[in-house]
């Protein structure tokens, strides 16, 4: 048997606890990991573009520092300017114009193209990891919530790969190169310029960890509002129907209190620390000035110097005001990146690529026990039954007894805690994706229709299926009736987003796909339990034929229709408590026959 360890999606670092002033390198690192070799090569790309498009804006400046030059050296009687030079100066800032324009460009479209394959990718990971995650995560995970991470608040890192990022690697080496540059020319009016740049430094590294903190408070408060919303929109016709909307949008709206809240205190707690930071770092430029006008007076300074020293100083404080200006998309982005870090840390269980063949197609449970995660009380408990073969084994039992984990645990929706079941005497846990998928079929209770066409719904079963076989299918389920009413035909969209259509109408689809996948093992969760006595009644005849030399489980409440299975098992709060045939559980007058006899009662009731 060959496994993959999990995660299979490394890496992806958990959320990030370091210290501040290594977040932003961390969350630098931490999207540089997550793309892929062309993607790299295209923020690369990006941020070179941009730096020669910095470098372009440079040129206007030194052609000035040239023609102060040459203007001081025409006045003290040196060679009067030609028209040929005033020419190349035109030409060198029409093409650094050009230049920059062009570069612009470059950067802007491949910084936009890098975010949102970026994002792309990220949302596909969160698929492929949400896919993978064993049932029990989803069940105790609320939907919105994952929904508002994988659309909304990735959507956030947007603006951190589109701008933030290549401004600070701008605002990190632009000031250093131009730094460098001015302190050889005149290490005095270097350090005027550059002074105020640690101390703008202190307040930007001080005001993160606060920004973090707040930014992760206000994704989670977006998280749980949108799980609130999600809560509130499906439920509204219960609630409507017990007239508790009231309470139910009590709940909603606090919870988008709490996210409005959340977002104004980040906004709020930011403005302070950026404006002061913002203001340490305008302070530059009169600093430059002074220091200058003083060099200037003492004749310590030329005047060409000194405007170059003011100009350029700007280009050093200039990307440095913009990563201020960056540093709630930054820390905001970021918080959305942990929540994304979190999900792909959640555990998958080890993908078996290739597992032993099972032999036949009979399915038992070996002692297995189950606790739903969190759950107090098992829902199996030591389970032990075999489903022979090519017979029909039904589940019975009150409600909660069982039952349903009993299929959802041979579907793979979770693992036994403890115990093994079987398929064709392999152990389900060492079978592959592809011989589970293939072994197995199943109808439940609650037929979900994706948002597709009804024959898209049946060929989910078996893709290559031709149209030929999906019409048949669609026939002997019944779904032919469902279709000639529908106002496209079987192309009609249906599912959420599309025509909806009634319990019983989904499930006679979810039986045509059933039909259509023939697998060897039918599992029935209540398959009829949506269908009134005339539909019930057209689809058992369906219902013979799929179920024909499989080997069935059938779970039902109603007792009477699986009086004739091969082997009736009685579950009782989670263990098993008798197996046998209808009428030997009947001699037995055990837990079977008095559920028997108070079905009996409950028919000759009436209103
Ligand atoms: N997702 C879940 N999380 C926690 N507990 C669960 C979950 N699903 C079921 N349970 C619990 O596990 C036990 C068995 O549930 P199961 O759905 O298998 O019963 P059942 O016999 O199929 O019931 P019913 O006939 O009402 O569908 C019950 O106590 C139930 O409350």
């Amino acid at each position: 048997m060959t496994t993959t360890p999990s995660p299979s999606t490394a890496p992806v670092r958990p959320p990030s606890t370091r210290p501040v002033a290594g977040r932003t390198a961390a969350l630098i690192r931490r999207l540089w990991e997550l793309s892929d070799p062309q993607l790299r090569r295209q923020q690369l790309w990006g941020i070179a573009a941009r730096m020669a498009a910095a470098v372009c804006t440079a040129v206007p400046v030194w052609l000035l520092v040239v023609v102060l030059q040459r203007l001081r050296e025409a006045n003290l009687g040196g060679p009067a300017i030609s028209q040929g030079e005033v020419l190349w100066w035109t030409v060198g800032i029409v093409a650094a114009v050009l230049g920059q324009f062009g570069f612009d460009l470059v950067a802007q479209r491949q910084s936009w193209v890098a975010s949102f394959e970026l994002l792309g990718e990220l949302r596909l990971r969160a698929l492929q990891h949400l896919r993978r995650l064993p049932l029990g995560y989803h069940t105790s995970r609320q939907s919105g919530d994952l929904t508002a991470l994988v659309t909304h608040h990735l959507s956030e890192l947007e603006p951190v790969v589109f701008g933030a990022i290549p401004t600070i690697i701008g605002a990190a080496l632009l000031p250093i190169v131009i730094a460098v540059g001015l302190l050889l020319v005149d290490w005095q009016m270097g350090l005027a310029a550059l002074g105020t740049v640690p101390l703008a430094m202190l307040v930007y590294v001080w005001s993160q960890r606060t920004f973090a903190r707040l930014a992760a408070e206000r994704a989670r408060a977006g998280g749980q509002a949108a799980a609130r919303f999600q809560e509130y929109v499906s439920g509204i016709a219960v609630a409507r129907s017990h007239g508790a909307t009231g309470d139910r949008a009590d709940r909603l709206a606090r919870a988008l209190l709490r996210h409005r809240d959340a977002s104004i205190g980040l906004v709020s707690r930011l403005v302070v620390p950026l404006v002061l930071f913002l203001t340490v770092i305008e302070l530059g430029l009169p600093v430059v000035l002074l220091v200058g006008a003083f060099l200037l007076i003492g004749g310590d300074l030329a005047p060409a110097t000194f405007l170059v020293f003011a100009v350029l100083s700007l280009r050093v404080h200039g990307p440095l005001r913009a990563m201020g200006e960056q540093t709630e998309s930054l820390r905001v982005g970021e918080a959305a990146l942990d929540r994304l870090g979190a999900l792909l840390a959640e555990p998958l269980p080890p993908e078996v690529r290739s597992g032993p063949r099972p032999q036949g197609h009979d399915v038992a449970f070996e002692s297995v026990s189950y606790t739903y995660p969190g759950a107090t009380r098992p829902a199996l408990r030591d389970v032990t039954f075999t489903a022979p073969a090519g017979t029909v084994t039904a589940l019975v039992g009150s409600s909660g007894a069982g039952k349903s984990t009993c299929l959802h645990l041979l579907t793979r929706f979770f693992a036994p805690d403890s115990g093994t079941v079987r398929v064709g005497g392999v152990d389900l846990l060492e079978l592959d994706d592809r011989s589970l998928f293939d072994a197995v079929t199943v109808v439940f209770q609650d037929s979900y229709l994706f948002s597709e066409s009804v024959w898209d719904n049946i060929r989910f079963g078996r893709p290559e299926a031709t149209d030929e076989e999906v019409r048949r299918a669609a026939t002997r389920a019944r779904v032919d009736e469902i279709v000639a009413r529908l106002p496209e035909g079987g192309d009609t969209v249906v599912g959420e987003g599309g025509t909806t259509i009634s319990g019983g109408e989904r499930q006679r689809v979810s039986l045509a796909r059933a039909i259509l996948k023939n697998a060897p093992i039918v599992l029935l969760d209540e398959p009829t339990a949506a269908m009134d006595a005339t539909n019930e009644r057209h689809v058992q005849q369906a219902l013979s034929d799929l179920i024909r030399d499989r080997t069935v489980l059938v779970v039902a409440h109603r007792l009477g229709t699986v009086r004739h299975a091969d082997r009736i098992v009685v579950l009782d709060d989670g263990a098993v408590v008798e197996a046998g045939r209808h009428d030997e559980l009947l001699a037995r007058k055990g837990r079977y026959a008095r559920m028997w006899a108070e079905q009996e009662t409950a028919r000759s009731w009436q209103l």
